[in-house]
């Protein structure tokens, strides 16, 4: 197997040579997970190098971004990027990962890794790839790892797998922990310089490779941290941060009818001061990130993490308050809960992203059907089976009005909800999971204001 390329691992070319090598595609890439954040990042790789190959193992993404078309939703720019990488031949993509390994000189992993329901780290998919890049690996060779991992799985679990799948000693190639920092919805900024980009390998050979190739991607600048573990640690330390504020944020939600105040107000009041950030409350945490990455941590660790773990029970007892305090306010207006029908607005796990791995509105629907609701949902991003898989009945938001609704709940406030009627319903009493809304002319529960609005009504 001869690759005619340019390692960067040990190159015996200067810098400069090597960033030129890189922007002249004699370094050519293999991006491995071609989803909300691989397809991004691959089409700026595309666009650095102008030789990129993204693997994915489902044939309908390949065929889609071999015809330059953008199969994820609401992400600016990447259609006309994707277009334009996949049309001057920059970007292909094929679903042989061995092929492309053996083709690539930097191998980019940004793959998802989920959670088990025993809250461990399930690294199946990530360790398919290692399998393949092993079949493909060369002398030379830079593994970047961009998706989130648990600490020290780069030093322990990649660097031995590859070295003795392939048969290449570990000073030969070179392997760094390179954390995706990218919101969806903003993924071609974050990439090219909304945030400074971690780098950290496994030697210290590693750490300047993917300095370079970052310096080439990156606007922003460039932070070499220690090594890969302490890069690693940064993502999770990321997500925990925000895990952990988000928890003090819905506790105080939860003592706000204690306090009789706008807990949002005075958040809100609160963060003017710099050193206090306290995020928003909400009807829960969702997506495959912020509620999992804790366990990245526990599931390492032999001390004991009380902080982490309690946010943890905070933020997922959030659906179930929810749902309880719409039987509360239905309870305070004359109705009943187990006669009542009622929409969830929102399904994904935030607005304008199309996922629902650990969606809030999972929880909700749940807790809503053990009271005895009759439980539709609402969301455009969706099709009809996914809604119903959460155990409610779709509903589109075009036949909403159609539906002798008694009561809402707002969990993710897709842009389209600002077009509702609510005028077209009578007497309902909403929960506006994310302070959304403005006067609906309904009895109207906030998550962390409280309610309005609340003067009773006669049902007929
Ligand atoms: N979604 C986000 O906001 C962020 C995610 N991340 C990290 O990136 C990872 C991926 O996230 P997303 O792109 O949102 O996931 P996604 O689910 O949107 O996309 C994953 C893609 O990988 C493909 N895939 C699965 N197994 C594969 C395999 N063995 N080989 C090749 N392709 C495979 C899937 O077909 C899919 O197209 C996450 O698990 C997380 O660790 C990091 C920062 C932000
Ligand atoms: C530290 C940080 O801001 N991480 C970002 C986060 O993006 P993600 O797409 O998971 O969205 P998110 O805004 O964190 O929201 C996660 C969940 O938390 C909820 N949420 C968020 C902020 C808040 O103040 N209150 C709240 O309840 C959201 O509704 C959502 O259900 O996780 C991403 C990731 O690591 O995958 C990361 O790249 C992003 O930069």
């Amino acid at each position: 197997m001869t690759n005619q390329y340019t390692g960067l691992y040990n190159s015996e070319l200067p810098p400069e040579g090597q960033r030129q090598a890189l922007r002249d595609g004699a370094v050519p890439v293999t991006v491995y997970g071609l989803g909300k954040m691989g397809l991004p990042l691959a089409a700026v790789y595309a666009k650095t190098t102008g030789n990129v190959v993204g693997v994915d193992i489902d044939a309908d993404v390949v065929r889609m971004v071999n015809d330059g078309e953008c199969h994820v939703a609401k992400e600016p720019g990447l259609p006309e990027l994707v277009a334009e990488q996949a049309g001057r031949g920059a970007l292909r993509a094929t679903t042989d990962s061995v092929a492309a390994a053996k083709e690539g000189a930097i191998h980019v992993i940004i793959v998802p890794t989920p959670l088990t329901d025993d809250h461990e780290p399930d690294l199946a998919a990530f360790v398919a790839v290692l399998d393949s890049i092993a079949a493909g690996l060369a002398p030379g060779d830079m593994v970047v790892v961009e998706c989130t991992v648990p600490p020290k799985t780069s030093s322990e679990l990649v660097v031995p797998h590859l070295e003795a799948k392939s048969g290449i000693s570990r000073t030969e190639f070179g392997v760094a922990f390179c954390p995706e920092r990218t919101s969806s919805g903003r993924a071609l900024q974050d990439i090219t310089g909304s945030h400074p980009k971690i780098v950290g390998g496994v030697d210290t050979e590693s750490t300047r490779v993917a300095s370079l190739v970052y310096g080439e991607i990156t606007s922003n600048e460039v932070i070499a941290v220690s090594d890969a573990t302490t890069a690693e640690s940064v993502k999770l330390f990321e997500g925990l941060y925000r895990d952990v504020n988000i928890a003090l944020a819905n506790e105080l939600a939860r003592i706000r009818d204690d306090l009789g105040i706008d807990v949002t107000e005075a958040i809100h009041a609160a963060n003017t001061q710099p050193y206090c950030d306290i995020h928003a409350p909400g009807p829960g945490v969702g997506g495959h990130c912020i509620p999992w990455y804790p366990y990245f941590i526990t599931s390492r660790v032999t001390t004991d993490t009380p902080l982490i773990l309690t946010a943890r029970e905070v933020n997922d007892s959030m659906p179930a308050f929810t749902a309880d305090t719409l039987r509360t306010e239905l309870s305070h207006a004359g109705r009943d809960i187990e006669t009542a029908t009622v929409a969830v607005l929102g399904v994904t796990y935030r607005p304008g992203v199309a996922e629902t791995r650990a969606t809030p509105a999972a929880g909700v629907i749940d807790r809503l059907t053990e009271h005895g609701a009759t439980v539709l949902a609402v969301d455009p991003m969706l099709d009809d089976d996914v809604v119903a898989s959460f155990g409610a009945t779709p509903v589109s938001l075009a036949d909403l009005s159609a539906h002798d609704l008694d009561a809402a709940v707002v969990v993710t406030p897709h842009e389209e909800f600002d077009d509702i009627d609510w005028a077209a319903f009578d007497d309902l009493v909403v929960i506006d999971g994310r302070g959304t809304l403005g006067d609906i002319g309904h009895r109207v529960y906030t998550i962390g204001a409280g309610p309005r609005n609340t003067e009773v009504r006669h049902h007929d």
